[in-house]
């Protein structure tokens, strides 16, 4: 007699970070798990990570690598988790050994948004004040709005997204700049007055997107993710991210990005800005979207030639000090 034993399949264990928006996500994921593997099981963990513990420290000041991602990393190097769903933009370039990226879901719009105050009803960055306070806690965001509007205020914000809001609401501030994408997933579109266009803000590596981490010795996941994986938004973040990679910037520096994809090809737009405003350094470059990431690397180079090292450097030296 002969009988085939086979193990029950493991239970799926999904990392994520415990803010509302980091919530919203991961469950997001694991409902789309569900449905293309209906007969497993998919389980979500929290964690708090450094990055959820000091609210009340100027991002810019402490530097971003892995600020949002360690603990759930070394939770997937222990085996206690098997994933991790992050906002892609606050996943660095350069991965833990051990850790690979095993995919990259439909990303949301990833533009800048433009949040007003009540009293500002209808305007836009083109009619807002002068000396209008505008909140943003993003270098690369500062920089921009900063060449572009040089009559406002700019003031540092920190705190989940409610935080901020009420921050706003209270007063504090006549206008913020947060991520359209984070107040569209959480159903807080109505807050956007205006969308803010690439001409005036390039956005942030991966914004809008969400990246899966996991371990890169464990094919099973590998392949489960596949089915959740959004090739056009792969290709547009990996060429955007071997771009960052290629001029060592985290996400607390003012780089910025826009991608389009056109039939095979990938279109691929970034800027380096000084902190002040005083000047920004813009390129395009086109290729074949299968060659995304060199295509990252060929633009990072293209602005390397017009200055855009010495920008950089002279951002590190003031962050460091
Ligand atoms: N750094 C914080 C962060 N990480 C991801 C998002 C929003 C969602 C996204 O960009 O995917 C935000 C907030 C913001 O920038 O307004």
């Amino acid at each position: 007699m002969s009988s085939t034993v086979t193990s029950p399949a493991r239970t799926i264990r999904i990392g994520s970070r415990k803010s509302q928006l980091a919530l919203v996500q991961t469950y997001w994921v694991q409902e789309q798990l569900h449905k293309h593997y209906p007969d497993r099981d998919f389980e979500v963990q929290t964690m708090s990570t450094h990055g959820d513990k000091i609210l009340d420290v100027a991002l810019s000041k402490i530097g971003d690598k892995g600020l949002f991602t360690k603990e759930l990393e070394v939770g997937m190097l222990n085996q206690e988790i098997d994933l991790a769903v992050h906002s892609l933009k606050d996943l660095p370039t350069a991965l833990p050994e051990g850790l690979v990226l095993g995919c990259v879901t439909e990303r949301e719009n990833p533009a800048d948004a433009l949040v007003l105050h009540a009293k500002h009803q209808g305007k836009q960055l083109d009619t807002l004040p002068e000396g209008a306070v505008i909140g943003t806690s993003s270098l690369r965001r500062l920089a921009q709005l900063r060449y572009h509007f040089p009559h406002f205020t700019f003031k540092d914000i920190r705190g989940n997204l409610n935080t901020r809001l009420g921050k706003l609401d209270a007063g504090e501030f006549d206008a913020l700049i947060l991520a359209a994408a984070g107040l569209k997933r959480l159903d807080m579109s109505d807050r956007i007055h205006q969308v803010i266009p690439s001409e005036i803000s390039l956005h942030a590596v991966g914004q809008g997107a969400l990246g899966i981490e996991c371990r890169g010795d464990d094919p099973e996941i590998l392949d489960v993710l596949k089915a959740i994986e959004h090739s056009p938004t792969a290709q547009r973040c990996y060429a955007e991210r071997a771009f960052l990679r290629e001029l060592e910037g985290g996400c607390q520096v003012p780089i910025g990005v826009n991608t389009e994809i056109k039939g095979n090809n990938l279109i691929l737009t970034g800027m380096v800005a000084r902190l002040d405003g005083t000047s920004l350094i813009k390129d395009t470059v086109t290729g074949e979207a299968t060659e995304a990431e060199a295509l990252g690397v060929e633009l990072a180079q293209l602005l390397r030639q017009q200055g855009a090292q010495e920008i950089l450097d002279e951002i590190f030296a003031q962050i460091q000090r």
